[in-house]
């Protein structure tokens, strides 16, 4: 299914969002009037504390859930209709690999089970498309796995694992990619180069992504925009627009440009967090 907007439309838009659910001690303000807007093509990161709603936030994107109140809109789809269109990818935290297939197998597999809605997928991508996403030995040797396609997940470290996963994603073209902390149980070596590698083919197919992250730094690197999120109730506290060149390099980390965005959005948490602090009731 092909999206007809304008490229600098919101091809992802979260209007006035509110998710509560009932808990033991009362109700639990998951999203309180979130509003979030991703034009196509843009890398954009959720940060914040844990419990903000960063992943019920994704979750409405992906149309899993309804939220109580306000819109999520998918290039002028409701979420449910983008998701049966299958316009919606999703990386979860612990990549889920079927054990008894090998990487290439795992990276093939949904397209094969469904056939017709990667051929209508991919008609409608053509414009704009690189072959990169319809060539899996190409798309899992460009994320450093050229050497494993033949090995199955039991036989790979949770880095490798976690990139068949990201290859699997990209490799079925979803117009909005959804990844909620991928890198999260990788060490930190292992980290910057899946973060590397992720860069570079995103670099070249530009999907539109909405990245959870716990780490300040990944998501200066990775993003053109960080939206920071606050907890109780979980709501927007800051946008940093980041202003980096791509494409992007690990040079980066120690810059002086990147201290500059991790600082900015180091105040937005922290003015968020202090309750002391008058600023807390504007976010
Ligand atoms: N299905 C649910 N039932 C009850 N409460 C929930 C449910 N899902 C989320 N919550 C609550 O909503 C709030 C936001 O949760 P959410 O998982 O979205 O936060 P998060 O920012 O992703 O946290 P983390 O960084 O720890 O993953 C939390 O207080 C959580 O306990």
């Amino acid at each position: 299914m092909s999206c007809q907007e304008p490229s600098e439309a919101p091809f992802v838009a979260v209007h006035d969002a509110c998710k509560t659910y009932p808990s033991a001690d009362g109700t639990v303000h998951a999203l309180d009037h979130v509003d979030l807007q991703v034009p196509r093509g843009r890398f954009v990161s959720v940060i914040g504390p844990s419990g903000c709603g960063k992943s019920t936030l994704l979750r409405l994107v992906a149309g899993l859930e309804e939220p109580d109140g306000g819109q999520v809109r998918i290039c002028s789809r409701s979420a449910a209709e983008a998701r049966a269109d299958k316009m919606i990818g999703f990386v979860p935290q612990v990549p889920a690999l079927l054990p008894w297939l090998d990487v290439l197998g795992n990276v093939r597999l949904l397209e094969k089970v469904n056939r017709s809605g990667t051929a209508r997928r991919r008609r409608a991508a053509a414009p704009a498309r690189s072959g990169l996403a319809s060539d899996p030995v190409a798309l899992l040797t460009r994320l450093g796995l050229g050497d494993v396609l033949n090995r199955r997940p039991g036989q790979l470290s949770g880095g490798m694992q976690q990139r068949t996963a990201i290859a699997r994603a990209f490799a079925l073209e979803p117009q909005v990619l959804l990844m909620d902390e991928p890198f999260s149980a990788l060490d930190e070596f292992t980290r910057e180069s899946a973060q590397l590698q992720l860069l570079d083919v995103w670099q070249e197919l530009r999907t539109t992504v909405v990245f959870v992250t716990h780490s300040i730094a990944e998501a200066v690197l990775l993003s053109d925009t960080v939206v920071v999120m606050a907890a109780r109730p979980g709501r927007i506290a800051g946008v940093v627009d980041v202003g980096l060149d791509r494409p992007r390099h690990h040079g980066l980390l120690d810059s002086a440009d990147m201290h500059d965005h991790e600082h900015r959005i180091r105040e937005i948490l922290g003015r968020a967090w202090d309750p002391l602090d008058p600023a807390r009731g504007a976010a």
